[in-house]
């Protein structure tokens, strides 16, 4: 099985063709899991397929490090975006990819072109669409006073983690996101706390975890656990459920810059038309070829 191992600001996948890989579904999450090891296998924080699609010009099929499916992949599907350029599937660059069923909309930045190379994607932003607010079942203690075109948002919910009680905003993005405001980010026991809030019986279908702090108007730091993969370096989704829960409580502008662990995004929530921009890095690490049955 040929493989690419992407990374957008070190949130890093391995890449799988579809159309010319063909794998059951059934056997999908195994091999994922075997795939993804970092000790055992080739390593990364999941297994993303791009496959064929008739609604759009790519289909993405993303896949965490535990075999769990998500339904959507910020860093993920601007590496799916460069690797079908950089790789001759197509030649435009304004192109559609679909993941679950939701249409994304992105635009690449092409550098290095020649007469004689068509160049390669070094940067791209993503429509990421609508935003939805507090899909979660929690205890909500404040509703927001600013009405948002979906609706009255939940931007203050309580949640009891470890016999502490912490305040934080859900956001879906397609996939859910807890954000929790604090001070010492860099120095959260995040292996300890995260694992609490992703598996808190409050989640049934589990959740991502940001803790986010301020540095100022234009500027966030923050880490991530994710569900099904712990923490990484990066994740786009959370950085878009961030920015929205940034500007909800007045605590910065609608256009901000993402602080990660491996680098940063630029998040754009235009409130008007109610959709998050996202715009940030793609890079190719290296490529080879695996047979997942021999992986312990
Ligand atoms: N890292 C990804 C999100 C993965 C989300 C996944 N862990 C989930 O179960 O929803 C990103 O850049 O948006």
């Amino acid at each position: 099985m040929k493989f690419t191992k992407m990374q957008g600001c070190g949130n890093d996948y391995v890449y799988v063709n579809g159309f010319t890989e063909k794998l059951s579904p059934q056997e999908k999450p195994e091999i994922v899991r075997k795939l993804s090891d970092r000790h055992f296998g080739i390593g990364g924080d999941g297994v993303i397929f791009i496959n064929p699609a008739e609604e759009a010009d790519f289909e993405m099929e993303m896949y965490n490090a535990d075999g769990s499916r998500s339904e959507m992949c910020g860093n993920g599907i601007r590496c799916v975006a460069k690797y079908v350029y950089d790789k001759g599937l197509t030649d435009r660059e304004d192109i559609t990819i679909v993941s679950a069923g939701k249409i994304k909309y992105l635009k690449l930045t092409v550098e290095g072109r020649t007469a004689t190379d068509r160049g390669h994607v070094t940067l791209v932003q993503v429509n990421m669409g609508q935003p939805v607010l507090a899909p979660m079942e929690v205890p909500v203690i404040a509703e927001a006073t600013q009405q948002t075109p979906v609706g009255p948002a939940v931007v203050d919910a309580a949640i009891t983690v470890d016999g502490e009680e912490y305040r934080m905003t859900c956001v879906s993005m397609g996939n859910p996101h807890a954000i929790v405001f604090m001070n010492g980010v860099k120095d959260l026991d995040i292996e300890k706390i995260g694992p609490k809030f992703e598996h808190h019986s409050c989640f049934p279908n589990r959740t991502n975890t940001e803790f986010v702090e301020i540095l100022d108007r234009k500027n966030v730091f923050m880490r991530v656990w994710e569900r099904g993969t712990g923490e990484t370096l990066a994740c786009g989704t959370g950085c878009c459920a961030t920015a929205v829960a940034c500007v909800l409580n007045g605590l910065t502008d609608e256009e901000i810059t993402v602080k990660l662990l491996g680098g940063e995004l630029h998040i754009r929530w235009d409130r008007k038309a109610n959709l998050v921009y996202m715009t940030g890095p793609a890079k190719i690490v290296f490529e080879g070829e695996v047979d997942p049955d021999s992986i312990d």
